[in-house]
């Protein structure tokens, strides 16, 4: 049995209850609280904010009259935890991830946008959830609806397997870090990820996704790409951003109008 919110009950991270979210059952979670207004805002010019508490920034939007939340996870695997946990509570049930990433394969250009069907589990939250063995795959329909939406409006995509790490430096192979030390255990690993055909790094995404499917919850994810990896380490300036970030609000916004008519069939 879930252990849902009592009415009333204002949860102790995310600063939000039942009746805040007017029986939103779908979020989608940026992981930077700064992104968040505009995303509600490119979904619904007339939604509005709700909460801010530590690094969970929320707004509350309607799609065709649904409520759909729009809040921040935070970077890393243990922050978006916190929004499988007391949302799932709160009685979302899809979860749709929109973030930035580094590509990995030569045709996923800068401001492309990048959709993952499944994340290998470089992170370490999800270890409390679910043993390492156990896939961390997206939601069959919210990758449909997502990658449907960016056929649909042309904006250019990969969709394919992501690499979810917990460190942005050594745990993704760079070596412009602090002190430029990568450990040897994790030397060689970008040359690895490419061969076996993965697509992305970022660092939330398989969390999620285990976290959802262990909770019997739907997950999905697009990101934008702000480092090609293939070409350096470095984050491109911030009109590649403004650019991946128009795309991956108006994907995400197209996949959203689709789960929900589906839904409703
Ligand atoms: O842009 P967001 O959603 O934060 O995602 C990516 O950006 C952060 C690192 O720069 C990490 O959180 C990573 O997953
Ligand atoms: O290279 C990148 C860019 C964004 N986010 C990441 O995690 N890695």
């Amino acid at each position: 049995m879930k252990n849902y919110a009592k009415p009333g009950e204002v949860l102790y991270h995310v600063g939000l209850s039942v009746e805040m979210l007017q029986g939103a059952k779908y979020a989608l979670v940026p992981g930077d609280p700064g992104r968040v207004e505009g995303l509600a805002k490119a979904v619904d010019p007339d939604a509005v904010y709700l909460a801010c508490h530590r690094e969970f920034t929320s707004w509350l939007a309607r799609v065709n009259g649904e409520p759909v939340l729009v809040i921040s996870s935070g970077m890393g695997g243990p922050c978006i935890t916190f929004i499988v946990e007391e949302l799932g509570r709160l009685g979302v049930t899809t979860f749709i991830r929109v973030g930035t990433t580094g590509s990995l394969q030569e045709d996923l250009n800068l401001g492309d946008v990048v959709i993952s069907k499944a994340c290998v589990r470089m992170d370490g939250a999800g270890r409390a959830y679910a043993p390492i063995e156990y896939p961390a795959v997206a939601d069959l329909d919210v990758t449909i609806a997502l990658r449907d939406a960016a056929k649909e409006l042309k904006v250019p995509f990969g969709l394919g397997i992501g690499v979810t790490t917990d460190s942005f430096w050594p745990g993704q192979e760079r070596y412009d870090s602090l002190n430029g030390y990568v450990v040897q255990r994790l030397r060689g690993t970008l040359k690895e990820w490419q061969a076996l055909g993965c697509t992305n790094f970022e660092m939330e995404a398989a969390t999620l996704f285990t976290l959802c499917s262990v909770h019997g919850l739907r997950a999905g994810a697009i990101c934008g790409v702000v480092a090609k990896r293939t070409d350096s380490e470095a984050v491109a300036p911030p009109d590649v951003y403004k650019m991946a970030e128009k795309r991956f609000q108006a994907v995400a916004k197209r996949a959203l109008e689709k789960l929900i008519a589906v839904d409703k069939t």
